[in-house]
């Protein structure tokens, strides 16, 4: 099946949901891939690379671009119950610092956490992680939160080429080491750049592991 689910990545995708509340989320159904982390960490710039479409996810210098859970699927599924996507990829709003009212990001930061800990058919959280800052107490919080629930979750490092060829390995030695102890923790770290498009093979060969 290798071949047939490689063509995900060759096919176009389409946005088909936004989520601003746990009840207008789809019903549960094909595998899902979330990608978390902290505000402005590059969470829908890699969904964009990993597709390779530009625009599709929108992105921003500002922290608090992405404000619902956005649902994305390769393109020409009908949806119907004998038509769904092999798989959709959940991009979702930043935890952390946000240039947006308190209230709006009290109930998407909720929003987020009931989805990570209640949806069946979530099969893995990308984790993603800033280079250039490491893990911080929040995704420290988050990857707890994941840990209780036990669902699958995988560091992705981000912005790789914001930071040196020598300070790369220090920090893939002190993320591995940090996630050690984890038991929701996939052990592999995937390291990327959107920009210089690094490192976005083996994160859609890991979406595709979970292709239906
Ligand atoms: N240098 C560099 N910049 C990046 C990379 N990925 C994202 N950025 C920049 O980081 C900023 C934030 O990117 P987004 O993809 O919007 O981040 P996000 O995590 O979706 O942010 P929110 O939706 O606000 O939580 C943008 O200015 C991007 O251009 C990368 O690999 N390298
Ligand atoms: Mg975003």
């Amino acid at each position: 099946m290798a071949e047939e689910t490689s063509l995900i990545f060759k096919r176009p995708w389409v946005f088909i949901r936004g989520v601003p509340a746990m009840k207008f989320l789809p019903p549960e159904g094909p595998p899902e891939v979330a990608f978390a982390g902290r505000s402005n960490v590059g969470k829908s710039s890699l969904i964009n690379a990993l597709l390779g479409q530009k625009g599709l996810a929108r992105t921003s210098n500002t922290p608090g671009r992405t404000q619902e859970l956005n649902y994305f699927v390769p393109d020409g599924y009908a949806g119907g119950a004998d038509d769904l996507p092999p798989v959709a990829l959940v991009d979702m709003p930043g935890y952390g610092y946000a240039k947006a009212p308190k209230e709006h990001v009290d109930a998407w930061t909720r929003l987020v956490f009931d989805y990570l800990r209640g949806r069946a058919s979530l099969k893995r959280v990308f984790v993603l992680i800033d280079s250039r800052h490491g893990i911080k107490k929040n995704d420290a919080d988050v990857m707890a939160l994941l840990d209780k629930a036990a669902v699958s979750y995988q560091i992705v490092l981000t912005k790789t080429d914001k930071i040196s060829a020598l300070a790369l390995p220090k920090l893939m030695a002190a993320t591995q080491e940090a996630i050690r102890k984890r038991p929701a923790a996939y052990p592999e770290i995937l390291s990327t750049s959107s920009e210089k498009g690094v490192g976005l093979a083996e994160v859609q060969a890991a979406i595709e592991s979970f292709v239906d």
